[in-house]
């Protein structure tokens, strides 16, 4: 089996999951200003190589992402990789430190996770937001007000629940089944929903910094 590219001697991995408009970027802030987290995006690695002058993969990521389906796992995950790369070589872990990632949005599909975790690096934990649909639906179009993003729309939100549902949930279902999930209510205000989240990750041993 190949080795992965970082070991967990000096990486924390934590995959931040739940519905679209659950609240995943509102509370990676939390986490990255508290626990010294290095956020990254799935999504938003997708969006800015959509627009990366010269990429081969813009026409493709904007159709998947428009429908709400899951892009093809090299892409996302060779953006991961080099994102972790990245940050490890500019703005390194405290010494003594381990670098901690929270990659906010994937795995999405349960060949991702295996295929990221012998890759690239297996996961500490999985933190998930549980949120009701109508509670995301109600977010997403208020969001998509302002967000500018092609897939804040009636139609398209559709589609992201059936994706999840579908496909991303039977992810959190074979980690819970590893124990290895931290789940917490999300609907609630950011601040309760955040308390929540600390006491979750707390009692699992990560701590601030
Ligand atoms: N606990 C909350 N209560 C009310 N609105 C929230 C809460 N958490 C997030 N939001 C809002 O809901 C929308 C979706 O949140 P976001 O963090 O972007 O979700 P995700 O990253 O999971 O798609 C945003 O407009 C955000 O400001
Ligand atoms: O690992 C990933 C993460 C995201 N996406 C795509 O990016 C979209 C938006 O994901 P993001 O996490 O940014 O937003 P959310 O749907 O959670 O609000 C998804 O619907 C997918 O089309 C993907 O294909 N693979």
């Amino acid at each position: 089996m190949a080795t992965p590219r970082f070991s967990t001697n000096d990486v924390t991995v934590v995959f931040f999951l739940g519905g679209p408009g659950s609240g995943k970027g509102t509370q990676s802030a939390n986490l990255v200003k508290d626990y010294g987290f290095v956020h990254l995006s799935a999504g938003d690695l997708l969006r800015a190589e959509q627009v990366r002058e010269g990429s081969q993969y813009g026409e493709l990521i904007r159709e998947y992402i428009r429908e709400g389906k899951i892009v093809p796992m090299e892409v996302t995950v060779a953006l991961l990789s080099n994102a972790m790369a990245d940050s490890l070589a500019t703005s390194p872990p405290p010494a003594g430190n381990k670098a901690r990632f929270l990659i906010d949005g994937f795995p999405r599909k349960l060949d991702q996770a295996v295929f990221f975790e012998e890759t690239v690096c297996p996961s500490e934990l999985v933190l998930f937001l549980d949120c009701p649909e109508d509670v995301m639906e109600a977010r997403l179009l208020k969001r998509g007000e302002t967000s500018g993003r092609d897939d804040d729309n009636a139609a398209s939100i559709r589609k992201r629940f059936h994706t999840f549902v579908e496909t991303s949930m039977p992810v959190v279902d074979d980690f819970q089944k590893k124990d290895k999930v931290v789940s917490v209510k999300a609907d609630s205000s950011v601040e309760e929903v955040y308390s929540q989240v600390k006491a979750g990750i707390e009692a699992r041993g990560l701590h601030p910094r």
